[in-house]
């Protein structure tokens, strides 16, 4: 027999409902986060040697005096999750100090490293997160594709087709995760480039993986190809030459193909996958 609500003593009733809100309430993180990232709180941090105070940082970012206590509660949030952290730095007015972590580094603009706040941007838009809102009716309609497609009627790749603004958007978050990580794939195995003499960057955005390849490979011949839309947009660049193609209709023949995609962007269907397989293997000669 199912156990009854009786069985459970007040503290664990009491639990489950505080781990009930914990789970409704998760997506105050990510606004949290992304309101950081808007109001620019990782960069005016860094920039002010690491480390701030709630006063400090509120004039900063131009915030009204009145919203300070509101800004301590977005960074409590964001330091219990571990987004920042706080220096109990004994300041004259006996104020904490915010200052940031491994992975808000990772959302400030560094001479060294690329920011990886386009790509976030792009995560918490609210083309990626409204379609969550119909999770449901996307799971009883058994024609539907993905969840973007129920949403919005069209997939990622149209969309951005047809709204340059997306477009954009799409395009600088592909390149901020490129350069973040073609920095760590060439220090780790950057030998299975060894002896290439042509390669092309398959769905390659805006050239961002290819752009690094290259330039730790002068005497590769890089091409990206991808969609019009993408290709019409992208920077002009002296080591790496662009086409405009689908590639589930044709692969320009090279040594190798270069294929780095997002789980979120591909749909799984066995069709895509078969279309591409194609595609390739006429190019492996
Ligand atoms: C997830 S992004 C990856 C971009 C790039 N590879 C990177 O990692 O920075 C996927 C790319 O696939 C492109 N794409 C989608 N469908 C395509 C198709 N049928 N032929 C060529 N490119 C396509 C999109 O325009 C987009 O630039």
């Amino acid at each position: 027999m199912a156990p009854t609500q009786d069985k459970h003593s007040s503290q664990e009733l009491l639990q489950a409902q505080v781990d009930l809100w914990h789970h409704a309430l998760g997506f105050v993180k990510s606004m949290a986060l992304k309101c950081a990232m808007e109001l620019q709180i990782p960069n005016t941090i860094q920039n002010h040697g690491g480390s701030m105070s709630p006063s400090e940082l509120a004039t900063k970012i131009g915030l009204h005096p009145s919203k300070l206590p509101r800004l301590r509660r977005l960074m409590r949030v964001l330091t219990m999750s571990g987004i920042f952290v706080v220096h109990e730095v004994a300041l004259p007015n006996k104020e904490v100090a915010y200052g940031l972590t491994p992975t808000t580094r990772l959302l400030a603009i560094d001479e060294v490293r690329s920011s990886l706040s386009p790509f976030l941007s792009l995560l918490l838009d609210s083309t990626v997160t409204a379609p969550f809102f119909a999770m449901h009716s996307w799971f009883l309609d058994e024609h539907s594709t993905s969840l973007f497609e129920k949403a919005h009627g069209l997939n990622v790749w149209e969309m951005a087709g047809q709204n340059s603004t997306y477009n954009q958007l799409i395009n600088d978050a592909m390149v901020s995760d490129s350069n973040f990580l073609m920095d760590i794939i060439l220090r780790e195995c950057g030998g299975v480039f060894l002896g290439i003499k042509s390669l092309i960057d398959v769905a390659g955005g805006h050239g961002g993986s290819a752009r690094a390849i290259a330039k730790a490979f002068p005497q590769m011949k890089c091409t990206v190809l991808d969609l019009p839309h993408v290709v019409e947009e992208a920077p002009t660049d002296d080591h790496v030459s662009f086409i405009s193609g689908n590639m589930f209709k044709h692969i320009p023949p090279a040594d190798a193909l270069f294929l780095k995609v997002h789980p979120l962007n591909f749909s799984s269907s066995l069709h895509t996958h078969t279309q591409f397989t194609i595609g390739c293997h006429k190019v492996c000669i």
